[in-house]
């Protein structure tokens, strides 16, 4: 290779790994509990109101998890965060359900929920996503305890990831030889990469966690270039729209199924972020 382009080349990977260090310097201050506050309560999570942005999240979770497809044994949901909203469907399909965060901080916050009963033990109270859901399946809402049941059982491990990394679990993280049957990943990749190579290559990486034949679901940030992942906690985003997600994914080796978006109303605006919409991506390995 010509000396100068491999100079280029090795000049563009320093850079990039600069800019992922200078992600993890951010994500230091990430605050679960405020985070929860912003994005998860009312109103982006107001389930009396048909324009709030999380009752259309479990939707589109709720639809692409009961309409055939998408089944199997195993699924990993890739920066999980604080939240288990976005397994909330997937929990009924699948017998084994893998959590990952970067943060140990998010880790633990799952772990008090999994682990405890009643309230007292997360930042935020499950209870109305649990029982949205339920309505969402035909079922009463006070199935909601047989729903948070069903999550304890199935939920194997919660395991550090990094998707800059080529393998992002750790080599012992008893997923199966031939990859997770789905993964489900909800703002994160766009959120933890310093621009849209580095969010490509991410979205390379996890596809590696997936068998052949495998879904991938994916929700993110449309048109956000920052978020607060806690009081002065501002952390940069890669500005998406609907073309540069449908092409990363096609570009990261995925088969595109559907791609759903949601438009942010003024009153979604609340503040602790610039996102204007929120985009919905089925797709398989093929
Ligand atoms: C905006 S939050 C998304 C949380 C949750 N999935 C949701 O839907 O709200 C982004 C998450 O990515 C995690 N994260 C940060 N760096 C990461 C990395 N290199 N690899 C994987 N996850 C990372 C953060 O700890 C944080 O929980
Ligand atoms: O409205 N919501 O449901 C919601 C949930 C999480 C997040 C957003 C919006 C926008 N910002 C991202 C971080 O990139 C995190």
């Amino acid at each position: 290779m010509d000396r100068e382009v491999k100079k280029l080349k090795e000049e563009i990977e320093r850079e990039r790994e600069k800019g992922v260090a200078a992600m993890v310097a951010c994500y230091q201050g990430f605050d679960p509990a405020a985070y929860l506050q912003y994005n998860y309560m009312p109103p982006r999570a107001d389930f009396d109101r048909q324009d709030s942005i999380v009752p259309w999240k479990l939707g589109c979770l709720h639809r692409a998890f009961t309409e055939g497809d998408v089944g199997g044994e195993v699924l990993v949901d890739v920066g999980s965060g604080p939240t288990l909203y976005q397994v909330l469907s997937a929990c009924e399909v699948f017998d084994t359900v893998f959590l990952t965060d970067f943060l140990e901080v998010n880790r633990q916050e799952l772990r008090r929920w999994l682990q405890g009963e009643g309230k007292g033990y997360s930042s935020l109270d499950w209870t109305p996503y649990l029982q949205h859901v339920c309505k969402l399946e035909g079922r009463s809402p006070s199935a909601w305890t047989e729903k948070a049941a069903r999550l304890r059982s199935v939920v194997s491990d919660i395991l550090p990831i990094d998707v800059h990394l080529p393998r992002p679990l750790p080599l012992d993280s008893q997923l199966p030889t031939a990859g997770a049957d789905c993964l489900v990943s909800c703002f994160c990749l766009e959120s933890v990469s310093p621009d849209l190579a580095s969010f490509t290559r991410a979205l390379g990486h996890i596809r590696g966690l997936l068998r052949p034949g495998g879904h991938l679901l994916l929700i993110g940030a449309l048109g956000e270039s920052y978020y607060m992942g806690g009081p002065g906690v501002r952390i940069p985003v890669v500005p998406l729209d609907e073309a540069q997600v449908c092409a990363s994914v096609r570009a990261s080796g995925y088969t595109l199924v559907r791609l759903e978006v949601y438009t942010l109303p003024q009153g979604m605006k609340v503040g602790v972020d610039d996102v204007t919409g929120v985009f919905f991506v089925k797709a398989r390995k093929p």
